[in-house]
């Protein structure tokens, strides 16, 4: 990478280095960061984190330094770059999809081919026949052919019900026919869709023999093989640029009666017969909707990993970043001198990045949590048994809602806290940021996936007070399920009050989860009860059915967390679990920090657990001690706990969050290489000349 200005080499940062900086912090740590890197990765994914890390930092098509000074275009171009290379990395050494998610999550760029890999393939894999796999999924996997997943239309995309494109059976030929009857059925926003892919699957109204039977999704090639031209009937471009995401090129996609053959109707759950039309109903109307079920499930888990990202780079720059002498308790060097204060040391700092911490762990923990029941899902459902179905669809509904929701707010959260350094694109958070904001909208925009969760909180809890005979079966299936578990306590007294006489009584996580399940319940039993009995309208409690899905949603975040640091019985506890399990200091410090995620989410919603009466005022005030002491116990181990993420320089990219906390000679570096500093401009306002030279000599 070209330097167009040449820095004094013999100037360096005043003392203490950053390097030195981060050295102490590391020093103070009560626990093995090593060891709970491993207790979050496990020793293969770790062993195999830094064997594919490594292939791609001395990539040089991979190489990232260049990538901050690049326009859409550029960017555009270095983006299928990366995509491809990966792809060849992939052959060449063999790399199973664990192994290419990894080498994707660290090249870190959404691209060409992201949907390609995140939608297009598990829709086949979800959703097609064995037949089907053959022919679309063998080469595609094999990138012979590219695909993306055009669902969300110009005026419909939240409503699939509402999606007006249309599929008609023609039994003459054995055909669908897929159409685009209004402008706002216009296909947009698929992914890879505006220049890349050749083959999509598109979610179309499936009408046979008259009859409309909504949404199903139908594979549909679009561009010819050869020539790379959309094929007749077919009209397709790049929807232009974007908030964010713009190294992949979103598309909008037009139909004049285009036909398919009936075999490229996705077909493992609903079939159309040859010649008939008849149409087989699937075993849940649902299925269609399962690359969905999905993507929320894999949102949830990387919304901790943003969440990790974002805390590395504050909470390591706050340790290097120092501003005024904190006259109480000055940082005194080993000579005696008396420095600036570094910013993490100021407890309104500490407040603002280590809940952040705290989000990460708790939310990486509920994602494993979340990945596993979506595995267990997909076993059961090769058997035939969907009975998983409702629940994780309104568990992952409401866990991306809210999970992403936090990512977002946090990220923000850590960019500001960087203080200006943080608005510039050297922080690491620019693209990041943006890049992250639509997993607020796509797959469910977060209002509107609420409604899925409070609707099924809803059914269960009408299910237990409308069946009082059946309440021992609720007792035991209590044993298994949280939510049922925290509305049978409310129900056995819902005027009862929180136990809490100390501060330090809101380290207990039975009382932490009888807050949590109290709120929960009682804001569910009020809406209910306007519903039912009040006959309110659902439009009419739209903001309590929002406040419903985040109560229980936060709920099962604590629970998780909490179950996370339980002793579990040897034989099932997998080998990470053992890890923290058999480390006194690991559970210590995870503990603290699962009481700051619990304890700072009960202050941020504290109106809630107020107004049913549950917690009193007195008792918040002594809530907001024991956050404080919180933050005092997390203090020592800010910085160990955001390394143990083990997340790379290569990875962060960010001047501010560098390992070795060189951030200031690193700013300075990277300035230098800014292409606007190796350009003369004519500052004639008269001359038509923009420049007096295109790019100065390099240095
Ligand atoms: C390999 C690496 C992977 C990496 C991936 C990583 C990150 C992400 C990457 C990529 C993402 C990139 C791009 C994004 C792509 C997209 O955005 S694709 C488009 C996504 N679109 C949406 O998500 C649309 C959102 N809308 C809906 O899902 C539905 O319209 C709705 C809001 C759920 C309402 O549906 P509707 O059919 O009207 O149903 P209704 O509310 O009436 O409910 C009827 C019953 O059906 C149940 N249900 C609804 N959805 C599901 C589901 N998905 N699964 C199971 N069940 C479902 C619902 O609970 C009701 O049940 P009852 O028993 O009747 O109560
Ligand atoms: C970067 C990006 C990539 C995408 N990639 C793809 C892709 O590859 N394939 C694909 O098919 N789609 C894709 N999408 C589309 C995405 O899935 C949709 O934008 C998303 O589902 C939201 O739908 P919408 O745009 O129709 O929003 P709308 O439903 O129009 O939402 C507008 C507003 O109305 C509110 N609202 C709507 N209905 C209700 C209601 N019933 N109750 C209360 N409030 C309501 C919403 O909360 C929101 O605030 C992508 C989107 C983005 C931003």
């Amino acid at each position: 990478m070209t330097s167009y200005i040449k820095i004094p080499s013999h100037l360096t940062p005043s003392d203490p280095q950053g390097s030195e900086l981060l050295a102490r912090e590391r020093s103070k740590a009560t626990f093995d960061v090593n060891e709970l890197t491993l207790a979050l990765y496990g020793a293969e994914e770790l062993s195999r984190f830094k064997r594919i890390l490594k292939i791609l930092e001395s990539d040089p098509i991979l190489d990232k330094s260049n990538i901050y000074y690049m326009g859409r275009t550029e960017l555009f171009k270095y983006a299928l770059r990366k995509d491809k290379r990966i792809i060849q990395l992939a052959a060449t050494h063999k790399w199973n999809v664990d192994e290419f998610k990894i080498a994707s999550r660290l090249v870190d760029m959404s691209g060409p081919y992201s949907i390609h890999q995140s939608m297009f393939l598990p829709t086949i894999l979800g959703q097609g026949t064995e037949e089907q796999k053959r022919k679309f999924l063998n080469p595609a996997i094999r990138h012979e052919i590219i695909g993306c997943y055009a669902q969300t239309e110009l005026g419909h995309g939240s409503n699939v019900q509402g999606l007006e494109t249309t599929s008609t059976y023609i039994p003459e030929t054995d055909e669908f026919e897929i159409h685009t009857p209004h402008l706002t059925a216009a296909k947009w926003w698929a992914g890879g869709l505006g220049r890349t892919a050749n083959h999509s699957v598109v979610m179309a109204r499936l009408i046979t023999n008259g009859q409309d039977k909504g949404p199903h999704p139908f594979i549909v090639q679009i561009r010819d093989l050869t020539t790379h031209e959309p094929l007749p009937g077919i009209t397709i471009g790049d929807i232009g640029p974007k908030f964010g995401f713009n190294t992949t090129d979103n598309g909008f996609m037009l139909f004049d009666h285009v036909r398919i053959p009936r075999f490229n109707m996705l077909s493992k759950f609903s079939q159309v017969t040859k010649g008939t039309g008849e149409y087989k109903k699937p075993p849940n109307e649902k299925l269609s909707y399962g690359t969905m079920v999905f993507v929320r499930s894999v949102i949830i888990f990387n919304a901790g990993l943003a969440l990790a990202r974002a805390a590395t780079i504050s909470v390591r720059y706050s340790a290097v970043r120092r501003q005024f002498v904190d006259k109480e308790n000055p940082m005194i060097l080993p000579n005696g001198q008396v420095v600036e204060t570094a910013v993490l040391d100021y407890t309104m700092q500490q407040y603002r990045l280590f809940p952040v911490i705290a989000q990460a762990y708790a939310i990486y923990f509920t994602g494993e949590i979340i990945t596993n029941l979506y595995k267990q899902y997909i076993d059961q459902s090769s058997r035939g048994d969907f009975s998983l179905l409702a629940d994780l669809h309104a568990s992952t509904s409401g866990l991306k809602s809210l999970t992403s929701g936090i990512a977002v707010d946090s990220i923000e959260d850590c960019r500001r806290a960087c203080g200006g350094h943080g608005y510039s694109n050297f922080s690491g958070f620019t693209r990041f940021y943006q890049d992250y904001l639509p997993n607020t909208t796509w797959e469910g925009d977060n209002y509107i996936l609420t409604q899925q969760t409070a609707r099924y909180l809803f059914k269960t809890y009408r299910e237990i007070i409308h069946s009082k005979q059946q309440s021992e079966e609720f007792s035991l299936r209590s044993n298994e399920s949280p939510t049922i578990f925290y509305m049978l306590r409310y129900l056995s007294n819902p005027s009862q009050k929180c136990t809490v006489i100390s501060p330090s009584d809101f380290k207990n996580p039975e009382v932490q989860l009888a807050i949590y399940g109290y709120r929960a319940a009682y804001l569910i039993a009020r809406a209910v009860d306007q519903i039912d009995n009040h006959k309110k309208s659902w439009n009419s409690m739209l903001v309590e059915i929002n406040r419903i899905s985040r109560a229980h949603c936060q709920y099962i975040l604590v629970h998780n967390f909490i179950l996370t640091l339980q002793p579990q019985t040897s034989d099932s506890m997998n080998e990470k679990r053992r890890i923290l399990h058999n480390s006194p200091s690991l559970k210590t410090v995870l503990t603290s920090v699962c009481n700051l995620f619990a304890l700072h989410t009960m202050e941020k919603n504290l109106s809630e657990f107020l107004e049913s009466g549950y917690l009193s005022p007195k008792q918040s005030e002594m809530l907001r001690v024991q956050i404080s002491e919180s933050l005092n116990e997390i203090r020592p181990n800010a910085v160990a706990l955001v390394d143990a993420f083990y997340l790379p320089d290569y990875l962060l990219n960010s001047a501010l969050g560098r390992y070795d906390g060189k951030v200031y000679e690193t700013m300075i570096e990277w300035a230098s290489k800014e292409p606007l500093n190796g350009i003369t401009l004519d500052i004639n306002p008269y001359s038509e000349k923009l420049f007096r030279n295109d790019v100065k000599a390099k240095i």
